[in-house]
């Protein structure tokens, strides 16, 4: 058994801090605790009581003792002291004991080192009050032992006086040495030789301490008829270990010291001389040290150098005294006045005592021996298990098991904690970024699109934006993602589609060019016209689908290319097309204007000279004006009664002559035909088709049908270009829906790529968006709600102009039409959201192309803007009167000179409240006045895709606020 007492060594040593006493081993933990001071004012003894000294000290309360003079005497020292606990001559040294150091003296028990001593001046009754309180320590001791049958205890005593600065052995009295110290560096100070003996029982214990009070120097002064003439300490080590059956192989130790000071004395009073003189010398020597060392503990352990060494006394007290250990004093005080300077200096010591911060811990040791014990047997229990399973050893595995998948699961569990401190990090780290100013903080959150961004995890509010998404990036991918292959073939079918109604415009643009030409002599006006139409029409036939090279549909894609590479080519060649769209778009436009100007050239029945069209006409301008009519060749007219309006006519029929159209080939039309164009027909460098002349059925009419053709012909001029105009606007139709289905296409390639970006494998088919459950599709009227509500909270967040917020939520009541227009809108308010978070609040600075990027501040201004235009409005389409019931039911001060702009502001303000919501749109639409539905229609949100054009209409504004940088705009075709 190796004791550290206190120097067991280190590695033997398991030191946990100090339990509270009574308490259990390292529960209440105690990491510094003050020494403990009592003080103990005994009886007059007889002696002052002869000499008729008074009493000068009286213990008011439990805690304080007071100085009493005489009513003579004048007092400046401090006269009053509090301690934790005071003792009056009344109180029984059971008293002391039980009140004052009996908790410190059972931490022993516990393994925790304790030191009990009496300092006071000589004949104070130190060592009256340590015998009984070592008796009944001893007595506590035994009884513990008794009570604890778990433990095995063992208690060593070891007895030594310092007598005039030697050591001596109260066991050994024999030896008559003076004992060395030795300063061991695991041990710390240890007395040479000194005799331990293990006390067999309680009462074997008391004999060896009796065996050592008898040792102990005494001798009589004039104070004291006993006076103790050594400093004796009486030490008890004490060690429990559980017992074997608990295997357990570690110990605590500790030791318990009993110290019983030589008594403070003035050698005026005792008469001390020689041997009592020198003695008293020495006493007064270490004692001195000792308070020198307990002033400085007492103003730190910091405060420099302490003595320790300058006494054996404190030498061998050391771990007593701010080390490692629980220490309580008992200050002894005579209460007589003749010694009252004697008891201030006992209680100004006793005074610092309270001020010194011990370390006291839990000592535990392991003994060698127990611990080769304790594995050989837990090895031969090993190998018997080995010899022979036992069915215990089953629930074992299993225990083992479900420990294991316990710290699995605390794991993960760990893992999701961090994952949501990471969130939360971030969600700090966003709202950083974005100051807590925004003016709507719930924005912030559905600004955070993608998993990196989440915001705090905050019930409906994420609940809603999360499941927008997912549902978003569900459907995204179900449509898109979920089968790339069928969005490449979704592409491929748009392509010839539009292939299709490229070749459809081409023929019916030949149609038209043939028309043109035939026009061609008219007035002057309308050869200007049609000259620009031919050269449009020319244009136009250049414009052909960029790609004939692409693959037809139902190709097979090239194997050794990712889905991702596959569709960012289409999405580039759909980039080129686009181009080549919107210029077909735009040259329609174009010879829709044409057109329009051809027809109001046409000469109208006003002009025709109905009764003057005969050869002999003297007006050589209106003969002039109607001869193209009547110079068209035969195909042309055919084609010029052929509407071209149907696409679909377009194909092969158009071209083929239509019998029933056909004019009636008469011979009088015939001759009166040709008698026309005997003078009239245009030659062939005026653009007439002269092959044609032979054939043409003018030729055989007869001019008395003249006037009849020319009419027909006339109408048949203005139906045709009525039809072209009717067909080429329907061809901007095709071309603008064929463009918006590629937006939808470009929004789910996009998606595609975010998705593949964020780490969703999608050439394995292995989906890995976290599906939420797979649920049947919501009703249309539900699904629209959950849109609408997700729409109005991101034009809430983007700070979308609040006119075209009206117009949308007032255009789309949830017809199942509105399907389509629900998740563009919030395709196009994600992506704005994602852009708006992605570049914050910083206003990137103009580049080419790229001018009207917005950012968070640029959307709040236009915002700013268009509520001051509204509330300008206020005045011109509202009464006063509903103002003033506008102002008082959304709480606008009335006497405000902003009331306007305050009650502006205060529409679409909460997008959660649908009552605000519905009211603050008609409010909206009043002001902006475009209620009736007689300037809205769906259709411009749908064509909303294009670019921003010049027009002006408010719902423009989205196209200003989402104008993509030009990354995205290299998508928008
Ligand atoms: N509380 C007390 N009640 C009654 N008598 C006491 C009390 N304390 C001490 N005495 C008596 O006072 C006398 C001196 O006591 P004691 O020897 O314990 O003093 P001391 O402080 O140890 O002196 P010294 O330092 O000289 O050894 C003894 O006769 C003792 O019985």
């Amino acid at each position: 058994m190796t004791i550290r007492t206190p120097g067991t060594p280190a590695s033997k040593v398991d030191k946990t801090q100090a339990a509270t006493p009574g308490g259990t081993p390292g529960g209440n933990r105690v990491r510094e605790e003050k020494i403990v001071v009592t003080v103990r004012l005994r009886p007059l003894s007889k002696r002052e009581q002869v000499s008729k000294d008074q009493i000068a000290w009286e213990c008011t309360d439990d805690h304080t003792i007071v100085y009493s003079p005489s009513p003579h005497e004048r007092v400046t020292l401090p006269a009053s002291f509090t301690f934790d606990k005071v003792f009056g001559p009344d109180c029984s040294t059971e008293t002391v004991y039980e009140d004052g150091v009996k908790t410190v003296a059972l931490s022993a028990l516990m393994g925790i080192n304790a030191t009990i001593f009496a300092y006071g001046q000589t004949s104070s009754g130190k060592t009256y009050t340590m015998r009984g309180i070592t008796e009944k320590a001893v007595n506590d001791i035994y009884m513990h032992i008794m009570n604890t049958p778990e433990r095995d205890f063992r208690i060593k005593i070891s007895g030594l006086e310092i007598y005039n600065e030697n050591v001596r052995d109260l066991l050994n009295s024999e030896s008559g040495r003076n004992l060395k110290l030795l300063d061991d560096p695991e041990k710390g100070t240890v007395v040479e030789k000194l005799v331990e003996e293990t006390a067999k029982d309680d009462q074997h214990l008391r004999h060896l301490i009796h065996v050592c009070d008898a040792q102990r120097q005494v001798g009589e002064t004039a104070l004291n008829d006993t006076s103790s003439r050594s400093h004796q300490i009486i030490r008890l080590t004490v060690e429990s270990t559980l017992r074997e059956s608990s295997n357990c192989v570690r110990s605590y130790v500790a030791s318990l010291n009993f110290v019983d000071l030589a008594g403070s004395e003035r050698a005026s009073q005792t008469n001390a001389e020689g041997a009592r003189l020198r003695e008293g010398c020495h006493i007064n020597l270490s004692l001195m040290t000792l308070t020198t060392v307990i002033r400085k503990l007492s103003v730190g352990k910091r405060s420099g150098h302490i003595p320790y060494r300058d006494s054996k006394l404190t030498r061998i007290l050391q771990h007593s005294l701010g080390g490692n250990a629980r220490t309580a004093i008992i200050c002894t005080l005579s209460p007589a006045t003749s010694h009252a300077e004697q008891s201030r200096n006992t209680l100004l010591f006793a005074t610092r005592a309270k001020e010194v911060t011990n370390n006291a811990q839990v000592n535990m040791v392991i003994s060698d021996k127990q611990l080769v014990k304790h594995l050989q047997k837990e090895v031969a229990r090993l190998e018997a298990e080995l010899r022979t399973p036992d069915p215990a050893n089953e629930k074992e595995i299993k225990i083992l098991q479900m420990e294991k998948e316990m710290e699995e699961l605390r794991r993960q569990r760990d893992l999701a904690q961090s994952q949501v401190e990471e969130l939360r990090r971030k969600l700090e780290e966003e709202k950083r970024i974005k100051p807590s100013d925004s003016p709507i903080p719930s924005a912030k959150k559905c600004l955070s699109f993608s998993g990196t961004l989440l915001p705090k995890i905050d019930g409906r509010e994420l609940g809603r934006c999360e499941r927008a998404r997912h549902a978003l990036a569900r459907q995204s991918l179900r449509q898109s993602s979920a089968a790339p292959f069928t969005l490449m073939h979704e592409i491929r079918k748009l392509e010839h589609l539009q292939e299709q109604l490229g070749e459809e415009a081409t023929r019916a643009l030949d149609v038209l060019q043939k028309e043109v030409s035939c026009h061609r002599l008219g007035n002057q006006d309308a050869a200007e016209t049609i000259a620009k139409l031919q050269a449009e029409i020319r244009g136009m036939r250049d414009i052909q689908p960029a790609a004939k090279e692409v693959v037809e549909v139902g190709n097979v894609l090239p194997v050794n290319k990712s889905i991702s590479a596959n569709l960012k080519e289409e999405i580039t060649r759909l980039h080129t097309q686009g181009s080549t769209i919107a210029d077909l778009e735009e040259k329609l436009e174009n010879v829709q204007k044409s057109i329009e100007k051809l027809a109001m050239s046409l000469p109208t029945k006003r002009d025709q000279p109905c009764t003057d069209i005969s050869p002999k006409t003297k007006n050589p301008e209106k003969k002039k004006k109607l001869l193209p009519l009547a110079s068209n060749n035969s195909l042309n007219m055919q084609n010029l009664l052929k509407s071209p309006c149907s696409p679909l006519m377009a194909s092969q029929q158009v071209m083929d002559r239509d019998i029933e159209n056909r004019p009636p080939a008469s011979d009088a039309l015939s001759s009166e035909t040709h008698s026309v164009s005997d003078k009239d027909t245009p030659t062939k460098s005026e653009g007439g088709d002269a092959s044609s002349k032979e054939s043409t059925p003018y030729r055989r009419s007869s001019s008395v049908n003249m006037r009849r053709m020319q009419k027909m012909f006339q109408n048949a001029a203005e139906e045709n270009v009525r039809s072209i105009k009717a067909y080429v606007t329907e061809l901007k139709e095709r071309v603008a829906k064929l463009q918006y289905q590629k937006q939808l296409l470009v929004c789910q390639v996009l998606e595609l790529e975010a998705n593949e970006a964020a780490g969703y494998n999608l050439e394995d088919g292995d989906n890995n968006i976290p599906e939420i459950e797979e649920e049947s599709p919501a009703p249309w009227p539900l699904v629209f709600r959950e849109q609408r509500q997700q729409i109005i909270e991101l034009w809430d967040v983007c700070h979308v102009s609040i006119i075209h917020r009206t117009q949308f939520y007032l255009l789309f009541k949830g017809d199942t039409a509105d399907q389509i227009y629900m998740e563009v809108e919030l395709r196009r308010l994600t992506w704005l959201q994602q852009h708006l978070t992605e570049i914050g609040n910083a206003s990137p600075a103009p580049q080419a192309g790229n001018e009207s990027i917005v950012s968070l501040s640029s959307s709040i201004r236009a915002l700013r803007r268009e509520r001051e235009f509204l509330a300008k409005r206020m005045s011109t389409r509202m009464t006063a009167e509903e103002r003033e019931a506008l102002y008082i039911k959304w709480e606008v001060p009335l006497e405000g000179k902003l009331r306007k702009l305050q009650f502006v502001n205060k529409l679409w303000s909460n997008p959660h409240d649908e009552e605000h919501i519905q009211e603050s749109a008609e409010i909206v639409e009043k002001l902006v006045g475009f209620g009736g539905g007689g300037n809205m229609t769906k259709e411009m949100f749908e064509l909303n895709f294009a670019l921003p054009s010049d027009r002006r209409q408010w719902h423009m504004d989205w196209n200003q606020i989402f104008k993509p940088p030009s990354f995205v705009r290299n998508y928008i075709l």
